[in-house]
């Protein structure tokens, strides 16, 4: 299996197979959304559309990064949205990195979208599915940001079937900027929680598939069939 780590704007043809790492926060965030027990996540071309979306569904649950804002129910924070009941609704999310990296790839034939909480169940997946090439879509820091280019390695190693040591990679990320960022508070709409969840590894066991759905983008859940080989 062949690996491509590519930022957003680096992403210039149609990949095959692409892996859209976002690890603080949004794909942590989408994967407790489904822990949550929301049906699927509508991911967003702009903070308009959301408002349009849930002007035309007004039981979807809107969820935006940064501060709060009006006509969004949600922030981009897995510590303020864990213990939110979202059984059986449609989260529409739209993030400065995650939502936009994703959107960039709309066209592959498999999209999934990653986070150190779902590596596992995503590296599974790739195994199991043994395409010639993935492209690694690093979300953050126009492709430099360490805690999805750590994730997206990570997952590269287990999803060739390596007998990898997290430890290295969870320690990179959590000496990333976006963690300090975090901790100390300057990104708004967040939790001094959030790091140590973006950094639960394996936390759930099923990844994340996105698809065009008529003129959305749609993230599910999805349950690889192998288990861990190594
Ligand atoms: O919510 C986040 O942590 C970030 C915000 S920003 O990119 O640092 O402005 O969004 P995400 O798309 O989840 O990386
Ligand atoms: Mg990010």
């Amino acid at each position: 299996m062949r690996t491509r780590f590519l930022g957003i704007a680096e992403v210039t043809d149609v990949p095959d197979v692409a892996v859209v790492v976002d690890v603080m926060r949004a794909y942590t965030v989408a994967a407790w959304a489904f822990t949550r027990g929301a049906e699927r996540v509508v991911l967003a071309e702009s903070l308009e559309d959301a408002l349009a979306q849930k002007a035309r569904h007004p039981d979807w649950v809107t969820l935006k990064d940064g501060s709060p804002a009006p006509g969004f129910d949600l922030v981009n924070s897995p510590a303020l949205l864990r213990n939110t009941d979202l059984s059986g609704r449609t989260v529409v999310q739209k993030t400065t990195a995650g939502t936009v990296g994703a959107l960039a790839v709309r066209d592959a034939p498999l999209v999934l979208c990653a986070s150190f909480v779902v590596a596992e169940a995503t590296a599974g997946l790739l195994r199991e599915r043994a395409p010639r090439e993935v492209t690694f879509v690093v979300t953050g820091g126009s492709g430099r940001a360490e805690e999805d280019l750590a994730c997206a390695e990570y997952i590269a190693g287990r999803a060739g079937g390596d007998a990898v040591n997290a430890d290295p990679y969870l320690r990179r990320a959590a000496a990333s900027r976006s963690a300090a960022e975090l901790t100390q508070g300057v990104r708004e709409g967040s939790s001094p929680e959030d790091v140590a969840l973006c950094l639960e590894l394996d936390r759930f066991p099923f990844a994340m598939a996105a698809t065009v759905e008529g003129s959305l983008m749609v993230l599910r859940q999805v349950t690889p069939t192998d288990s861990p080989s190594a």
